[in-house]
């Protein structure tokens, strides 16, 4: 058995687009047309080792998804060559490998034969899928009328419970709820001990930074790089943010960043590096209002991902149009479901803030290690204080970016106790 489990070597996909559908039927008919071709996938190569969890990531459209149709045999390859060792179970997009007037329980022997099981080995195996998609009677329905919740349930059960020993998942898992979400992680994690491979794509950064041993980013169809989870997250937020040039990637050369030279010497604010909330919920008399804000890495980049157990500053410029006596500056930590988890402010800090004067601005810098678990999370940003005897609100913005907890570590809850272990024997 050889060392990898995958191997994809110069893999490149292109798409004819035609001007108009009736072109594609005139080309086969041997008239000329206009055609443009589509780099789907642009000389991609990467390997897979035997019992490695590896992510792929990028933005939409990258060819993330072509790739593991291509690795599952669903798609032809343009050019290159995918060689895959073991059996292959793959949870694609919804609705790949299942007949969609045919019952729950019809396509998990469908699908369960399209891998090479005999019905006796499928028998054995219906009760873990059963118990694992856990969607009760539905199961004898046609699967045309599942929720897409219900139908990825058995879409995962099925994938994970027939014994593969290389499982491919694109995305679905982010369909699921939150629970069914958790019961397949900690599948992976079986996984993972089993010595198995898992190859998948996902756009929920922390779960590829919790799972993956390595990462192989992909932007516009070529390979940008591979690397360590954290290293390409770090990386594909700066994609995100366009700080990555691309003339880097057609070249092949290592990654380069921009703009981060820039940002060491002369902390600017840099809003454009955060992932702004488009509908972010703000409110405040206006007396003051926070003109800037940005979030700052342990390297002094600007941007909403920071490593667990780093450094990393919130800042924010918060202008005057009033006088105000005791102006309290605050940030809040928030998770997706809107429970605040953490923050802190001048207050609650002793921090002795000036008497402020219309026209007067002030920057303040919140300075802290991150202690939370790799997640997602939002931040909220206030500014209130005492204007003429009265407590007021100034300026609230609530969620107004999101904030990327990543972290090879794991621990149990929202917070990493950094715990100093030591284990002894004897008696
Ligand atoms: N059948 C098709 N015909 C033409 N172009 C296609 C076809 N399928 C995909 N593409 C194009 O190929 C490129 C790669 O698509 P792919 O679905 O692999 O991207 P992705 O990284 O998985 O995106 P997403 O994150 O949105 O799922 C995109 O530009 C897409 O528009």
């Amino acid at each position: 058995m050889s060392e990898f489990a995958i191997r994809v070597k110069n893999l490149t996909k292109i798409y004819k687009l035609y001007k108009k559908p009736s072109d594609r039927l005139k080309e086969v008919l041997g008239f000329k047309v206009d055609v443009q071709d589509h780099y789907a996938l642009k000389n991609v190569s990467f390997d897979v080792k035997r019992g490695e969890t590896v992510g792929i990531i990028g933005t939409n459209g990258s060819g993330k998804s072509t790739i593991l149709k291509i690795i599952t045999g669903v798609l032809n390859p343009t050019q290159g060559e995918v060689t895959v060792d073991g059996r292959v179970s793959a949870l694609l997009e919804l609705g790949a490998g299942f007949n969609m007037e045919y019952s729950g329980m019809e396509n998990i022997y469908l699908n369960g034969t399209m891998m090479g099981f005999s019905k006796e080995e499928i028998d054995a195996k219906l009760q873990d899928i059963l118990e694992f998609a856990d969607i009760g009677d539905f199961v004898y329905q046609p699967v045309k009328s599942y929720s897409s919740g219900m139908f990825v349930r058995l879409a995962f059960a099925v994938a994970i419970n027939i014994d593969p020993e290389i499982l491919v998942v694109d995305e679905a898992l982010s369909v699921g709820d939150v629970f069914f979400q958790a019961k397949c992680y900690r599948k992976f994690e079986e996984f993972k001990e089993q010595g198995r491979t898992i190859l998948f794509v996902s756009h929920d950064l922390s779960s590829i930074g919790k799972y993956c041993d390595r990462v192989v980013l992909l932007n516009k169809g070529s390979k940008l790089a591979e690397g360590g989870a954290k290293e390409m997250v770090n990386l594909y937020r700066r994609v995100l943010v366009n700080q990555v040039e691309d003339s880097m990637q057609e070249t092949g050369e290592q990654s380069r960043e921009t703009g981060k030279k820039d940002r060491q010497t002369e902390k600017k604010w840099q809003k454009e590096y955060l992932h702004l909330n488009p509908q972010v919920l703000e409110y405040g008399n206006g007396i003051a209002s926070i003109a800037d804000f940005c979030i700052y890495d342990h390297e002094g980049r600007a941007g909403g991902t920071i490593e667990k157990g780093e450094e990393f500053q919130v800042m924010m410029k918060v202008r005057y149009q009033g006088d105000v006596s005791e102006p309290v500056y605050a940030f809040t930590i928030k998770d997706l479901k809107g429970t605040e988890i953490a923050g802190t402010n001048t207050m609650y800090e002793k921090v002795p803030v000036q008497p402020q004067k219309s026209g007067d601005e002030q920057t303040i810098t919140f300075t802290q290690r991150m202690p939370l678990e790799a997640g997602e999370y939002m931040l909220c940003l206030g500014c209130t204080g005492y204007y003429k005897g009265d407590f007021t609100v100034f300026h609230r913005l609530y969620d107004v970016c999101s904030l990327t907890v990543i972290s090879d570590k794991k621990a149990v809850g929202y917070f990493d106790l950094f715990s100093d272990v030591t284990v002894t024997s004897g008696r």
